[in-house]
């Protein structure tokens, strides 16, 4: 007989309520029972959706709560620490919502934490790893289908920005998917960061740095350019394109249908992240269920966490200062290797 994990869902906003009907609709194994978010009316609202799950203020108590086995963490990334070590006292497998930490310090915490424990129990919701298009690109440069890679070309667009974003969260909250990306594809660190500010869209809220172009260099010599635009207006975008020394391969040009009629053609753009990763999201909920079950990790670790948020800093600095900085990375431990 199989058995049926216990999920508490800590924050639920766009992406925990997101993640939450994803586990009604296509995640088999697993069911909410817990979820926690400050806004008291929102979190009622979710939980009055589901079977039975009851619904808190305070994300311990939800942590804490009867047939909790695992925690999908989705508030703001500054709360993500504490409700980390929260799960991890309990010794309880966590999928936590990008950035692990927006500070590399609040990571290294996480991983002491579960070097304690002797085992990895956090997972980081990096999805574009669970994406069908990234995971062919992967599977191409491992095999050396192109060579040596010289260059990702990347662009990162959003349709527009939410009233909170700030200049800071470009990079932050926006190219660290392409940081961990780049990590991934590239199975290199990154050890450089350089930020170009160019004048701001007329579209950009007042005092936005929107668009950036920001470039990452690596400890195997390549070089990632990431454009971020996230008020582009027309769509949601995320493409990459990689240069190697045999050949180039490209994702992300959504060109699922082109329809050619009344003398034009052409093809629909994805308007937000939730619909261009729907089956990332539920990849990511499906393998991390599985893994949970077994009391472990399936993608993205602390580590992983810890080096995307080492290189947010440096390209912090980098966007201040205007200069190239290089990104300080602890010793990996040995649980991480
Ligand atoms: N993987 C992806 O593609 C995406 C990931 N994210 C990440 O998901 C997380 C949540 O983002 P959104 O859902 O867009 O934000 P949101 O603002 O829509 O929702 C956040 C929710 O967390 C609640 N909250 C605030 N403080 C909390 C705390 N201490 N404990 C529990 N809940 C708290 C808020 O009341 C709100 O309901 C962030 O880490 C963000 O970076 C967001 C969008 C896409
Ligand atoms: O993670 C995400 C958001 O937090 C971020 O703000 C967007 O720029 C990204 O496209 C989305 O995937």
């Amino acid at each position: 007989m199989t058995s049926t994990l216990g999920i508490a869902v800590i924050g639920t906003g766009k992406m925990g309520a997101d993640h939450v009907r994803r586990f009604g609709r296509t995640v088999g194994g697993a069911r909410v029972v817990a979820v926690a978010d400050p806004d008291g009316d929102r979190v009622k609202e979710v939980a009055a959706a589901l079977d039975g799950a009851s619904a808190h203020t305070d994300p311990a108590a939800a942590i804490a709560a009867p047939g909790v086995g695992a925690v999908l963490i989705a508030s703001p990334g500054p709360a993500h620490e504490e409700a980390i070590l929260q799960a991890l006292e309990r010794e309880l497998p966590v999928l936590c919502e990008k950035p692990l930490t927006p500070e590399p310090a609040g990571a290294l915490r996480v991983m002491e934490a579960e070097q304690r424990l002797g085992r990895r129990l956090v997972q980081v919701g990096f999805m574009r790893r669970h994406d069908a298009e990234y995971e062919r690109l992967k599977e191409l440069l491992d095999a050396g289908g192109i060579g040596r890679p010289l260059f990702l070309h990347c662009r990162h667009r959003n349709a527009s920005s939410p009233s909170f974003f700030t200049s800071d969260m470009l990079i932050s909250d926006s190219v660290v998917h392409e940081v961990d990306a780049a990590r991934w594809l590239l199975g290199q660190e990154i050890s450089a960061v350089t930020v170009l500010s160019p004048r701001p869209s007329s579209a950009a809220p007042e005092g936005l740095a929107d668009p950036r172009m920001v470039l990452l260099e690596t400890t195997g010599g390549a070089v990632v350019d990431v454009e971020i635009f996230v008020n582009c207006g027309f769509g949601y975008q995320v493409q990459c394109e990689a240069v190697g020394e045999a050949g180039s391969a490209r994702i992300g040009d959504g060109h699922a249908m082109v329809v050619q009629a009344a003398g034009r053609w052409g093809g629909a753009i994805d308007q937000d992240f939730t619909v261009r990763f729907a089956d990332a999201y539920d990849r990511q909920l499906r393998r991390w269920v599985a893994a949970a079950a077994r009391g472990g990790v399936a993608g993205p670790d602390a580590w992983d966490g810890y080096a995307a948020a080492a290189v947010s800093r440096a390209g912090l600095a980098a966007a201040r200062s205007g200069v190239r900085t290089v990104v300080e990375l602890a010793d990996r431990p040995a649980l991480y290797r």
